[in-house]
């Protein structure tokens, strides 16, 4: 028989990784970890301009059900990211500006929902980052069981508790627990690479010459007339 669950206590990233990697963001994180981790970009930033990363909180609901983001609350600590899922697609209003009260209360930093949330407004004003399937007034019940803090997932990538998430404006990529210390290193030499290539495009430099991409050109048969 198939049991439903409420994980309290799982293996998180350490808040320093946390915080690098949120200061490389989702599109560097994700090159560094060899292009993997990224979501499906299905969820959308309710806000423009935020930038978080910490490990995941992950709920399993009944659609249209919110009943297992409430259980989910007390297993929230400092700094974590809440990934929210369904067992089947649905884009009700599962979350707004009071369950974020309330997740935020427990130190939560953000919530991913692959579902519907609603109080957009509200939502932004408190500076409560969410990204989300759709924005829906929809309202959902609290009945069903569902399952907190285990794998799930999401447009595409498997999320076990205590993973990276990194969000921002370009979307959402997970690490592995495991692999979080090394992907951020490489992340850190990739972005300083990439000021010495800002520097010299913003010369004027060409890109086909900065990439030695000429060659590339000509053996792909591309002529210049
Ligand atoms: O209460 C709910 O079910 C969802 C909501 O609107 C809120 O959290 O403010
Ligand atoms: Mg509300």
């Amino acid at each position: 028989m198939s049991r439903h669950v409420v994980v309290r206590d799982f293996e998180r990233i350490t808040g320093d990784l946390a915080k690098g990697l949120a200061e490389q963001g989702a599109s560097t994180v994700h090159e560094a970890d060899g292009r993997r981790g990224a979501f499906r970009p299905e969820l959308h930033p309710l806000q423009r301009g935020a930038r978080i990363a910490g490990p995941a909180v992950t709920v399993s609901c009944h659609p249209g059900d919110n009943l297992m983001i409430h259980a989910a609350v007390e297993t929230v600590r400092p700094g974590d990211v809440v990934v929210v899922t369904t067992t089947s697609p649905s884009t009700d209003g599962m979350l707004g500006d009071l369950l974020a009260t309330s997740l935020r209360a427990h130190g939560a930093i953000g919530v991913i929902m692959d579902a519907g949330v609603r109080d957009a407004a509200e939502l932004r004003a408190m500076g409560f980052p969410v990204w989300a399937r759709a924005i829906s007034p929809q309202g959902t019940v609290k009945a069903s069981p569902g399952s907190v803090n285990v794998p799930v997932v999401v447009c595409g990538q498997v999320v076990n508790p205590g993973d990276a998430i990194v969000a921002d404006d370009d979307g959402i990529v997970v690490i592995p627990r495991d692999r979080a210390a090394g992907v951020l290193e490489r992340a850190r030499a990739r972005t300083a690479n990439e000021e010495s290539k800002r520097e010299r495009l913003a010369a004027g430099e060409l890109g086909v010459d900065m990439y030695e991409l000429r060659p590339l050109l000509a053996e792909l048969g591309v002529e210049y007339r």
